[in-house]
């Protein structure tokens, strides 16, 4: 067994033993409170960046199998768990944890106190963090750290695709741009016929217009909403074309920017499955599944009305425009992992899309 070390930007420290790929790796330490879903958990581009710790403490029981990914590699920069399973027992189960995270070159650590992990971010805010099984010497870590913040990586560029594709539907067109889309978002919009069109994050609106879009997606995606500046006109330009547009996460939070909403970020961000929101048209309230460090603020806006609050903090989960056909949620309704009950976002979205 090869001994790990996990350093965070404070200094706390936490021995433990290496898991997946040996190495070091940096990068935003965040807790995911989800019980199952690890493998969409990894592989949701949004995490590029981040290192995840899940708070349940056995992990990887069920193993991994080739449907249940959200793309095509995992894309965390690290993972951290309190026990990983090396016997996983499930008819699906294809490979262990251990050597999928060791295939995609994860570097990962096992046999720490995850519990003690969360309680400190969540205490002291998201901060970053190094796990390495090449040195124990703090100070050299501490160091590594202190020079990855002078950097600026592109996380949305490292995750969007490069090339437009398509995926073939009977019902209407719609141009989806791809900040780091997950999977499921994909799956959940073709099960309702639409003739997807997925574009790099930077398309212009030229490019995007050759096809002539009836509607439009913002996906998901890793990153503060407001390094991605460059594209706001493009974003601007297709809002003004009035036709209607669904955002998610990242794309909600682009969103709201273009429409001159705030964003700022949380303390430590909401990752998990069991986020109450409510519906503020309806009253009800939905368990949803959530990933996001980052929000748009909670105040009056010119022709916006906030649809949706997050019952646990009060922070905007979704709202609406008075003028546009605009679909907006902070959360993921097409969970992946966690509860189905947002599903109807989508069927909103396609109601608009019909005219109905
Ligand atoms: N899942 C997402 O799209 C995350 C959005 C954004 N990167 C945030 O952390 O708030």
């Amino acid at each position: 067994m090869k001994k790990a070390i996990l350093v965070l930007e404070d200094g706390l420290t936490f021995e433990g033993i290496s898991l997946g790929s040996e190495g070091e790796t940096i990068g935003e330490i965040v807790f995911n409170t989800c019980m199952t879903g690890y493998q969409e958990v990894l592989t949701d581009p949004s995490y590029n960046g981040q290192i995840v710790t899940m708070t349940y403490p056995l992990i990887g029981n069920y193993g991994i199998n080739s449907e249940d990914v959200e793309s095509y590699k995992p894309h965390v920069e690290g993972f951290i768990v309190r026990e990983a399973c090396k016997t996983p027992s499930n008819f699906r189960a294809q490979k262990t944890l251990h050597e999928y995270l060791k295939e995609n070159n994860i570097v990962a650590i096992e046999g720490v106190d995850t519990r003690a992990i969360t309680e400190h971010i969540r205490n002291k805010g998201s901060m970053l963090g190094i796990i390495s099984t090449e040195t124990d010497n703090k100070e050299v870590l501490l160091s590594k750290i202190f020079e990855y913040k002078k950097q600026k990586p592109s996380l949305v560029k490292e995750v969007s695709t490069t090339q437009v594709y398509r995926i073939e539907g009977s019902g209407k067109k719609v141009a989806v741009l791809d900040f780091g889309i997950k999977q499921n978002i994909l799956r959940e919009l073709s099960k309702r016929e639409l003739d997807l069109y997925v574009f790099p994050y930077n398309s212009s609106l030229d490019q995007i217009m050759k096809i002539n879009p009836e509607g439009f997606v913002f996906s998901n995606g890793p990153g503060d909403p407001t390094d991605l500046e460059e594209i706001f006109p493009t974003l601007k330009q297709i809002i003004e074309l009035k036709k209607p547009i669904l955002g998610i996460c990242l794309g909600h939070q682009l969103l709201g920017l273009c429409l001159g909403l705030k964003t700022y970020k949380l303390k430590f961000g909401h990752h998990g499955g069991n986020h109450p929101v409510k519906d503020l048209t309806t009253g009800k309230v939905y368990i949803t599944s959530q990933n996001h460090n980052y929000a748009i603020e909670y105040k009056e806006y010119e022709k916006i009305k906030i649809t949706h609050v997050n019952v646990n903090d009060k922070t905007v989960e979704g709202f609406a425009h008075l003028d546009l056909p605009i679909v907006s949620v902070q959360y993921h309704p097409e969970a992946s992992p966690g509860p189905h009950d947002s599903k109807y976002i989508f069927d909103q979205f396609t109601k608009l899309l019909n005219g109905v």
